[in-house]
């Protein structure tokens, strides 16, 4: 379908947002669009948790202790959590020793990321994904309280688009000829 390719023509980061932010039923119908893709054995080994308010601090807690910050120091992380008024935290919940190999689930989980992203840019909203070296941390695998068969894959940082709109893409589009090839 045409629409969906102009989507990804369309499709920028916005590192910066505003406040406003798609409810939770918005988000709902958002989700389920980016979880229609493909998945082996439809093991559906992802899942999205949302982080508004005063929940962006687990986060914000999470990543001070896993960098050995004290609590009462954690301020400076907390406002990193806070850079969006939602904050999706993206997990793969892998199966271990199925016949879909673990790399799979984690390529189905992070599609569903990349999924989630174009829905919510394509609908006018700002969405920005971001990790970091503590991506992985013992510390902020518990602040999300994650199963053992659980790891993030990192944030969707979502708000509202700023007046000023999307940035126009600094390197242009990808040069698709460099990347399509034969054998
Ligand atoms: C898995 C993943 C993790 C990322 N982590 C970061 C990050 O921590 N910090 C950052 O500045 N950009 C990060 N990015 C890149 C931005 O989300 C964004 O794609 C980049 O700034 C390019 O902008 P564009 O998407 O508009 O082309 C990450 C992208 C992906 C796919």
């Amino acid at each position: 379908m045409a629409g969906v390719r102009q989507a990804m023509l369309a499709r920028r980061s916005s590192s910066r947002v505003t406040d406003a932010a798609p409810t939770h039923d918005e988000l709902l119908a958002l989700v389920e669009a980016a979880g229609q893709l493909a998945d082996h054995s439809g093991l559906r080994p992802w899942r999205i948790l949302e982080l508004r308010g005063d929940d962006r601090d687990r986060l914000g807690d999470g990543l001070a202790k896993a960098e050995g910050v004290k609590p009462k120091h954690a301020e400076k992380y907390r406002a990193k959590a806070r850079r969006a008024p939602l904050v999706l935290a993206v997990v793969a919940s892998v199966r271990p020793k199925h016949k879909v190999p673990e790399w799979e689930q984690e390529a189905v989980a992070s599609g569903v990321a990349h999924a989630l992203s174009l829905v919510l840019d394509d609908e006018g909203w700002g969405v920005f994904w971001r990790t970091g070296e503590h991506t992985r941390a013992k510390a902020v695998h518990k602040a999300h309280k994650l199963g053992k068969n659980e790891r993030l894959l990192g944030w969707l940082y979502v708000g509202g688009l700023p007046a000023r709109g999307k940035r126009p893409r600094a390197k242009g589009r990808i040069k698709a000829a460099e990347h399509l090839g034969t054998l």
